[in-house]
Parts: structure tokens; C-alpha cells; sequence
């Protein structure tokens, strides 16, 4: 079915609302879901609502809680999300790290006791769309084997990296090769992955989404490059934020929640004047993009030069939404 960002945005106020969240706090929450769901981002906004109304009814996550800062270091600051709503903290933690790089330079915050931030890609484009390069990654519970286990010991820990321009770029991906969310995307659409995301339980590479769902076997991304990047990133942001690992979440949490998250922006334009930034970005894309094809008919892209054109097309002919996912968000 087809909705308009306002249906979407109200149906998840009226949920919140029901569940005695406070009505501004309601109101800004559901907003970000349904950007998220607009901009094209269907597994982190509509699709995630109902686990995250989960977690709301089992206290996860506190609704009227608000994020304190610990520590200050000048452009580094530690921060405790005291188990906040997730996309609202790390939406105020992105711009924290905004001011701080406007007086710095550079501004790092590192954020501990998190709730899942849904799409990590909404705070790298937001440090972009104001001009600074956005970073910023999240650990997780272990759902992930290590490169060579069978067990679930990692996490999904996604990076983003958000380059300011016209268009913006913006890698925004988990470190599995596909995230859950991407799994559940492809097994609503009864399509197989394009490229093998795990092994099935005979230990063979599958591209089954539900396989990988059930049994957990999903590749790390580059296979051991995956698995390491995702480890050194959960002690980055462990250590940063004196926070919990992917170990202490997985083994002292009943669920996902009381996880460490890092966000950090970069001043570009006191390193480089317009109009230079401009013309060595073109060449960048430019470069790229006119690589000889491998297929005549697929155009070579650079991450997150879609979402323009995705949007726009959601506004102007509805938001594609799966009937049993809005089934059930009707029902909650
Ligand atoms: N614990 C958490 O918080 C987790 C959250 N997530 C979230 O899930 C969402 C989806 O993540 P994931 O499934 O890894 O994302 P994808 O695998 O869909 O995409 C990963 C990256 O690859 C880029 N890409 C894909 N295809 C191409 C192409 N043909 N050419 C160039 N670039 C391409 C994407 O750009 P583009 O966007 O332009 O397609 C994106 O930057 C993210 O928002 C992520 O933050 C994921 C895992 C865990
Ligand atoms: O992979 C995802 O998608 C995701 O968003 C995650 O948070 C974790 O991988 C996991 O919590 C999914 O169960």
C-alpha cells in the first residue's frame, strides 16, 4: 500500500501517545520514524516500529529520560543517554558534536547507556546538510558470528561517514554484509539476496533471508575485514564512552539496549575555500561515475546519491508500506 508521510506520522504519535509518552517528545519521535520511512530507509523507520514499541512496553527504553553530559575535553565530550528514546538522543548528540566543531574544529561525543539510533544514516546527513563531515557508528548486541564461529559474538555496528556537497555522500552500512533490517526488506518482497549474506545451518553460503534470520549466521561484510572492523569499533566506542561493550550488552542485558555510540563532525570549509571543495568533489564523482560499466544498463553510483531523488518521489506518489508491517502497527 501507498501512505502519506502525515498517515504514517500520526498512526506512530497515536501509539506513543497511548503508551503515556509526553506529547512533544511523542510528536518528535514519530516524526524522525516517518522521515526515515520517506527518505527510502523502510527497514529502520516503518518496518522497526513495532520492536522499538517492544522495548518501549518491556522499559528498555525510558521515554521522559534526557541525556547528561559527564565530561568535558574540550572538543571530546562523554555523555550518558540514561536510556533515552535512541533517534532523538543521537539526533541532540550529532549536534553537540556540531557546536563543538564549530568552536574546535573537530567535536567527539561519546555516548554511553544508548538505545538503538534506528537509521544511523539521519545523523551523518545531518552533520552534511550543515556543512561538516559527519562520523559516527554504533555497537550493538552480538548478532553477528566472528569471521570463522558459528556463535553469535559481534555486532552489526554500523558506520556512517556523510561528506558534505551537492550531493551529499554518505556511506551508511552495517557491518554484516546485509543488516536484519535489509534481511526482513527482502524476505517481505519474497526475494532472494543478490549476493550470499550468511551461511545456512548445513554451513553453506545462502542468499535465504530467512535462513540468516533465524539462525543468525550472517556475513560480516568483507568477510574478516567486516569482523574486525566491527570489533575495533566496539572498543572505540566502549573505551570513548566508558560505556558497554557488545560482550557486557549480550551477556548482563535481558535485550538490545544500554549500548555506546560515537558522533563525531568535522569543520570543512576552515581547511579548504568553496569553490576548490567543490571542483575536487566533481572530479572525485566525476572519476567514478564514468567508469566503463559492467552492465550497460546499471549506472555507476556513489553512496547516498539516491535519497533526493527517492524522496521526492515518496512525497509525490506516497510512501511504499508492506500491508502486514502496517497490520501491525494498526494493531499495537
Ligand atoms: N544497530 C544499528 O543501529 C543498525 C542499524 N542499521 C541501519 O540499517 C540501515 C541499512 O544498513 P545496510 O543494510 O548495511 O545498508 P545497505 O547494505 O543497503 O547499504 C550500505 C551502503 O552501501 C551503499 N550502496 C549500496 N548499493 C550501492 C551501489 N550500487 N553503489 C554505491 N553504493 C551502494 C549504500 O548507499 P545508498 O544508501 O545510496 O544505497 C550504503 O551507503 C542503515 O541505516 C544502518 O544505519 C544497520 C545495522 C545495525
Ligand atoms: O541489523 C539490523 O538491522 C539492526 O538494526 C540491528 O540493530 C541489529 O543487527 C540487531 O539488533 C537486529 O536484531
Amino acid at each position: 500500500m501507498k501512505l502519506s508521510f502525515e498517515t504514517l506520522q500520526k498512526e506512530f504519535k497515536r501509539v506513543l501517545i497511548a503508551r503515556h509518552v509526553k506529547p512533544d517528545v511523542a510528536d518528535e519521535c514519530a516524526t524522525m520514524f516517518a522521515q526515515t520511512t520517506e527518505s527510502g530507509v523502510y527497514s529502520h523507520g516503518v518496518n522497526r516500529f513495532p520492536r522499538f514499541i517492544q522495548q518501549l512496553d518491556q522499559g528498555d527504553i525510558h521515554p521522559d529520560a534526557v541525556a547528561k553530559k559527564i565530561l568535558s575535553l574540550g572538543a571530546i565530550e562523554q555523555w550518558d543517554a540514561q536510556r533515552s528514546i535512541g533517534n532523538l538522543t543521537a539526533k541532540k548528540m550529532m549536534d553537540r558534536a556540531i557546536s563543538l566543531a564549530s568552536d574546535h574544529g573537530i567535536g567527539l561525543v561519546a555516548l554511553r547507556n544508548a538505545n538503538h539510533w534506528m537509521r544511523g544514516g539521519s545523523y551523518g546527513w545531518q552533520a552534511a546538510e550543515k556543512g561538516y563531515i559527519g562520523i559516527c557508528w554504533t555497537n550493538s548486541i552480538a548478532v553477528m558470528p566472528p569471521w570463522g564461529a558459528k556463535e553469535c559474538r559481534i555486532g552489526t555496528n554500523p558506520l556512517i561517514v556523510a561528506i558534505p556537497g551537492s550531493p551529499i555522500t554518505m556511506v551508511d552500512m552495517s557491518m554484516s554484509m546485509f543488516s536484519y533490517g535489509m534481511l526482513e526488506v527482502n524476505r517481505l518482497a519474497g526475494r532472494e539476496l543478490p549476493v550470499d549474506g550468511g551461511f545456512d545451518d548445513n554451513g553453506q553460503l545462502t542468499r535465504e533471508p530467512g535462513v540468516i534470520e533465524k539462525n543468525r549466521r550472517i556475513l560480516p561484510m568483507g568477510y574478516w575485514k567486516g569482523s574486525g572492523l566491527s570489533i575495533v569499533l566496539d572498543m572505540i566506542a566502549t573505551l570513548l564512552s566508558d560505556g558497554a561493550s557488545v560482550a557486557e550488552v549480550t551477556e548482563d542485558n535481558s535485550d538490545e539496549y544500554g549500548i555506546s555510540q560515537i558522533f563525531i563532525a568535522i569543520e570543512v570549509d576552515r581547511l579548504i575555500d568553496g569553490a576548490t571543495r567543490d571542483a575536487k568533489l566533481r572530479r572525485i564523482m566525476d572519476y567514478v561515475t564514468t567508469a566503463e560499466r559492467n552492465n550497460p544498463d546499471e549506472a555507476v553510483r556513489l553512496p547516498g546519491h539516491e535519497f533526493t531523488r527517492l524522496l521526492a518521489e515518496n512525497r509525490r506518489n506516497g510512501i511504499t508500506v508492506d500491508d502486514s508491517v502496517w497490520a501491525k502497527i494498526q494493531a499495537l
